[in-house]
């Protein structure tokens, strides 16, 4: 009997469920599109019961398709959109509020007061990261301060936090009737309240931000076959099937395309963009604004850590085109309107809707566009949308180099948006390297399927996954250096545009 590995691919923009054959190969798929609610200017929320039911919807929608039964999954990983923190009752399930997005910046006072002792590098030391907005443990620290009830709940053990992988686990094994209250180490890596060194949190930063342990979960390592607990018979898999994985997107991307070495890297282009290294089992401090974060830790191994360039915007800036200014009608047609135009015509786009993340970490940066003149028509500005992501990936690149020593010969990208061919040859010749991508770009769901496959036993080790990674399409550098240059010159001064706009 042919069995299967399923991966729950939690993302900022949809929710997945695919399954993985033994080769490596997507056998079924299925996807919904969840609500963005921007309540307030520089505000996103989700809906955490919106993406538990379309969890369950994905789940079945796929096994449906492909005609098997729960019994016919090996094992399940999961891989969520990193930092979106949800707090619910665990005695009635129900969240306290909407979950509070990782683009979100509410917490901008938050952060600003907590940074008055130590700057924005106060905790960077322990936990690898900046005091931004971006990250979790604040958004909890705003939810205890805001929502009314959840203080006198979390004190009294009935308050719990999650990343979105906590809360679908938590409901996949049990809910209510004691679902497992995990997370990987890799999400737990991105709430300013873990340890980067011991893997566990830091009692001195709870205190300072004032969240109880005990609404925290217990941190787990990413492959682990005997953690995270079995789906319920009665639940959308209609069968007890182990959880084996569970790994942040950006870490999960790393794995999927099988860059276990160290100096291997990838750029995955979602809603935002982000770029990992894999620097080894020691964590490497950034100086040029660059996060230390975990790259994935298998049971009873040392973790192996990562350099990450974090871009806020990427995808966004598409939706944002269709859905705010209704300039195409879907994502792939901002190419045909890019495609109708030679350049840019002299517009740039920093879209610092969220601030602007690495390597700057400014949260009083939003969003500009200029070089504005009679000239530019709207084919110039889906140009530039595109352009606005190649050049945000520059930036990363050249932190990168400065932080590891490590000068990328190539760059391997996936992600929804590298289907956008323009974008990709942009890409390469910003970079003056070859973009590669590869034959499943669909390499985050990978990654989370590798996970619970490699901690179930279905496959046997990290060097069996490399030979299922193999190259759809290799753009090479075809612009003039001068070009690219001055390319470069306009940008960096539109991101200084960005600058000192909210405070
Ligand atoms: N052909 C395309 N050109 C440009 N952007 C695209 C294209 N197709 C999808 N996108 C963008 O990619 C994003 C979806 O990518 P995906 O990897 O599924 O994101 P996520 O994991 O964040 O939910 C959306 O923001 C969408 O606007
Ligand atoms: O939804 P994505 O794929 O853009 O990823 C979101 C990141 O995990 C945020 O840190």
């Amino acid at each position: 009997m042919t069995r299967y590995i399923g991966a729950l691919d939690l993302g900022t923009t949809s929710n997945r469920f695919i399954l993985f054959d033994h080769q490596g190969q997507v056998v079924g798929t299925d996807q919904v599109e969840h609500e963005q609610i921007f309540p307030r200017p520089g505000w996103v929320e989700h809906d955490p019961m919106e993406i538990w039911q379309n969890t369950r919807r994905v789940i079945r929608g796929a096994m449906g398709k492909v005609g098997i039964s729960g019994k016919d999954i090996v094992a399940i990983g999961i891989t969520n959109q990193r930092e979106t923190t949800v707090v619910w009752d665990k005695k009635t399930g129900q969240p306290y509020s909407n979950a509070i997005v990782w683009q979100c910046t509410r917490t901008d006072d938050i952060c600003e007061a907590l940074e008055e002792e130590g700057g924005q590098d106060r905790f960077r030391r322990t936990t690898g990261l900046p005091l931004a907005t971006y990250f979790a443990g604040p958004k909890i620290k705003w939810i205890l301060d805001n929502v009314a009830g959840v203080k006198a709940a979390a004190d009294k053990g009935r308050a719990l936090f999650g990343t979105i992988e906590t809360w679908i686990i938590w409901q996949l094994t049990g809910g209510t009737a004691g679902g497992a209250h995990v997370s990987d180490v890799t999400n737990a890596s991105r709430t300013l309240l873990m340890d980067l060194e011991t893997l566990s949190w830091d009692e001195e930063i709870l205190k300072v931000m004032g969240i109880p342990r005990q609404m925290l979960p217990r941190i787990v390592p990413s492959i682990d076959k005997n953690t995270w607990g079995h789906t319920l018979n009665e639940g959308p898999l209609g069968a007890s099937v182990p959880v084996c994985g569970a790994l942040g997107d950006q870490q999960a991307a790393l794995v999927g395309q099988t860059c276990f070495g160290v100096g291997e890297a990838k750029n995955t282009y979602g809603t935002g963009c982000f770029m990992l290294l894999n620097t080894g089992t020691q964590p490497v401090q950034s100086a040029h604004g660059l996060l230390t974060t975990v790259g994935y830790q298998i049971s009873g191994e040392k973790p192996v850590y990562c350099l990450e360039g974090s871009i806020a915007i990427a995808g966004a800036l598409v939706q944002w085109l269709r859905d705010n200014l209704g300039l195409i009608r879907s994502a792939p047609e901002v190419e045909t309107l890019a495609r109708t135009v030679d350049d840019n015509g002299g517009a740039y786009i920093v879209p610092a809707f969220s601030g602007l993340f690495a390597p700057y970490w400014r949260s009083d940066a939003r969003g500009v566009i200029v070089g504005l003149t009679r000239y530019v028509n709207k084919g110039h500005i889906a140009r530039a949308v595109l352009e606005a992501n190649a050049y945000q990936t520059l930036d990363i690149m050249e932190a990168m180099k400065k932080d590891s020593g490590v000068d990328l010969n190539n760059l391997k990208v996936d992600g929804g948006m590298v289907a956008n061919e323009l974008l990709m040859q942009f890409q390469a010749d910003l970079l003056d390297v070859p973009v590669i991508r590869p034959a499943i770009t669909e390499t985050t769901a990978l990654g989370a399927a590798y996970a619970a496959g490699l901690a179930s036993g279905f496959w046997n080790s990290m060097a069996d996954l490399k030979q299922y990674w193999s190259e759809d399409k290799t753009w090479t550098p075809q612009m003039d250096d001068g070009v690219r240059q001055a390319g470069i010159r306009s940008w960096k001064k539109a991101v200084q545009r960005t600058f000192d706009w909210e405070r």
